[in-house]
């Protein structure tokens, strides 16, 4: 069994597709852990803001087929292939680590978004603050609190997980 966690993010009707992700993904995986959602802006485009989380699971899926899975899933989820990297999108699932494996190509573990940006590291921080990075060795919780957070706005939301009458 590996412990895992994925960033999700969306800014297309992005209350809609967090619950998407949140029904596939317990489909797919069991029990979830999920982080408290943040809204922030674009970073790297003009844009709508975004809803940003991370969540956590247990599995028994190796690393390739569980990145299948969550392609997937995006494009199950309106997600379109050959999309621009900056641009708007429906979901974006990422896997950010795997247990504490390293690895680059094709697939990168850990992820570098996390130690760039603040929509990654502040929820991974809320679902697994004592857990270290494995390629420094630091906890995500000291990781965030070094982190510039005056460089990228972000903001907890109060979300309705079960309601898609709900636009948070
Ligand atoms: N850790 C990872 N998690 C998910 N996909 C990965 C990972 N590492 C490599 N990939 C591969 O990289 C491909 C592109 O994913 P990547 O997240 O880099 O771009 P994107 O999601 O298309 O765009 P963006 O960077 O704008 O979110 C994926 O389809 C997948 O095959
Ligand atoms: N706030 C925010 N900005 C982004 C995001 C994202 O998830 N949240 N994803 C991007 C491409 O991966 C580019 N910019």
């Amino acid at each position: 069994m590996a412990r895992i966690y994925i960033s999700v993010g969306s800014n297309i009707d992005p209350a809609h597709y967090l619950r998407q992700a949140n029904v596939a993904l317990t489909r797919a995986l069991g029990e979830l852990t999920l982080s408290p959602v943040y809204q922030s802006e674009a970073v790297g485009f003009e844009g709508e803001h975004f809803l940003n989380m991370v969540i956590g699971a247990d599995t028994d899926l190796a690393i390739e087929e569980l990145v299948s899975l969550l392609k997937q899933i995006e494009l199950d989820n309106g997600r379109k292939p050959g999309a621009k990297k900056f641009s708007a999108r429906t979901l974006d699932l990422d896997l950010l680590l795997y247990d504490d494996v390293v690895c680059s190509s094709p697939i990168e573990l850990p992820r570098a978004e996390i130690l760039h940006n603040a929509f990654v590291l502040w929820p991974l921080a809320d679902v697994a603050p004592t857990r270290c990075h494995p390629l420094n060795g630091t906890r995500f919780n000291a990781l965030w609190s070094q982190f510039d957070k005056p460089s990228q706005r972000l903001w907890p939301v109060d979300f309705v997980w079960d309601s898609e009458s709900q636009t948070q």
